[in-house]
């Protein structure tokens, strides 16, 4: 098949409907369409329409930063994809344009962010290129929101919605840490709004999956999410030319989906995060169950008999003293979860199973209750823990299901009811199915017909040591 051409157009200046490309203006997820698009492919054809042309116009930022983008050879007039399932390549982007922590580090200030984390080092250097006007990623920055829908900007009144969640902790926790981190570099800093704006531009807009490296791309990561994109292949590393005679490292973006003539394009941004976590990082949510989710936390005991062995066993499954155990509605279990559990509660009655001549079988032996005694310890755990965290919300589920179903919520309070709603869901999910907990016993022949428990599964269902 022979390949076809298209280019990625600039953003449209009406989309969101009143653009304001500095807001980092949303296409809800909420709505099942989104309306115009934020890059979209034209073909060769179409290519004598001045890309910056639009009605209304774009701003001038946006205008400047697209004539810098082609300047320096990321948007062109031609890039090649193949009309495949996954394109070639969509948009390349040379190394010396990437902003990770080597530029941090090669740059004036790299001497002060050496102990940063590398998403918090990024932000400095970023306020550092604005306040000074630096080329050349000047015009990138300038195009960057100052804030966004993230839960990090919203009001003492806003957090109110989502008392009692993980995401108010996190967002408390994270708020904290920024402070801290930014202490080391404050002279850097005017003010702390300003700490906080880029951080959250470099949590939002990073492709940090590549290399597992921090990395800002402009103008790439101002790619939209859609949920209909169901893969996260969405860009590597390759060699190729950078210039008129230079070979770089280019990062490229690929579609993991064929796009058509005008189309918008769409990235996942992470098949894994949960709500609360869309909620954190981009300020939007979905409304599928599917991303409503719960961290259970569970602890080996220090005061526990067993706690050395016990912390053995978890360090040599890559689990430690704390586990945290993300739990997402209508998915699998996460694997370690209920070994980890079992190996919590393990008592005395079974810690036979604790010694060194099991040390090789002991993790694949948890993954089936070893006893009743044991089992209904981490029903235990598991019901108080969620029952306990039930009652930190200010609302039932009924209620927020009511509120959602009434609709018009406004944007930020809608989230806040899909994401405690979301977290309620999978606690009560949990405790339900622990009060079947019987019946999974019997089904793994620990519970005989008379209601006798057994030590270990009977017949073939005993894992072998
Ligand atoms: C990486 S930026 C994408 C560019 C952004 N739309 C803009 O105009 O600058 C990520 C931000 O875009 C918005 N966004 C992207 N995809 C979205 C979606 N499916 N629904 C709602 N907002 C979305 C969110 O505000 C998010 O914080």
């Amino acid at each position: 098949m022979s390949p076809v051409f298209f280019s990625v157009s600039p953003p449209s200046p009406s989309f969101p409907p009143q653009f304001h490309f500095k807001s980092f203006k949303h296409l809800s997820p909420l709505k099942t369409t989104l309306k115009r698009p934020l890059f979209s492919t034209t073909t060769r054809s179409s290519l004598h329409v001045d890309p910056l042309e639009s009605d209304p116009p774009l701003p001038s930022y946006v205008r400047t930063f697209w004539k810098w983008l082609a300047e320096e050879g990321v948007v062109s007039s031609t890039c090649p994809v193949r009309p495949a399932y996954v394109p070639e390549g969509l948009w390349l982007v040379p190394r010396r344009l990437w902003i990770n922590p080597d530029t941090v580090a090669a740059s004036e200030i790299g001497y002060l962010c050496t102990d940063l984390k590398p998403w918090v080092a990024v932000s400095p250097f970023l306020i550092r290129e604005k306040m000074r006007g630096n080329l050349p990623w000047w015009f990138y920055i300038d195009i960057l929101p100052e804030q966004t829908d993230s839960t990090l900007y919203w009001s003492e009144e806003e957090l109110a919605e989502i008392k009692g969640t993980l995401l108010l902790r996190m967002t408390r926790e994270m708020k904290e840490h920024v402070e801290s981190q930014y202490h080391k570099v404050k002279e850097e800093i005017i003010s702390w709004h300003e700490q906080l704006f880029p951080s959250s531009i470099t949590l939002n807009g990073a492709f940090s999956h590549l290399r597992g490296q921090l990395v800002m791309l402009p103008p790439v990561d101002l790619i939209n999410h859609s949920a209909s994109i169901t893969r996260e292949d969405n860009a590597e590393e390759i060699n190729g030319p950078a210039g008129l005679f230079s070979w770089d490292l280019l990062f490229c973006l690929k579609s993991t989906m064929l796009v058509k003539e005008g189309e918008q394009v769409f990235i996942q941004y992470g098949l894994k995060k949960s709500n609360a976590d869309l909620a954190f990082y981009y300020g939007f949510v979905e409304p599928n169950t599917n991303r409503d989710s719960y961290t259970l936390t569970f602890n080996i005991s220090e005061l526990d008999p067993f706690h050395r062995e016990k912390l053995d066993i978890a360090a040599a499954n890559d689990l430690g003293e704390t586990a945290y155990l993300d739990i997402f509605m209508d998915r699998p279990l996460p694997p370690a979860i209920l070994p980890y559990l079992w190996l919590v509660a393990l008592q005395e009655t079974d810690a036979f199973l604790l010694e060194p001549v099991y040390k090789k079988s002991i993790w694949k032996t948890l993954e089936l209750p070893v006893s009743h005694v044991n089992e209904e310890l981490v029903c235990k755990m598991v019901i108080d823990a969620c029952e306990s965290a039930l009652s930190g919300y200010r609302t039932t589920v009924e209620q927020d299901e009511k509120l959602i179903q009434e609709g018009n919520l406004g944007y930020k309070l809608e989230i806040a009811v899909r994401v405690r709603v979301g977290e309620k869901r999978v606690k009560l999910n949990w405790i339900k199915l622990e009060y079947y907990h019987e019946r999974r016993l019997k089904e793994l022949g620990l519970v005989g017909e008379e209601g006798e428990t057994y030590c270990q599964p009977k017949k073939d269902s005993i894992p072998t040591l």
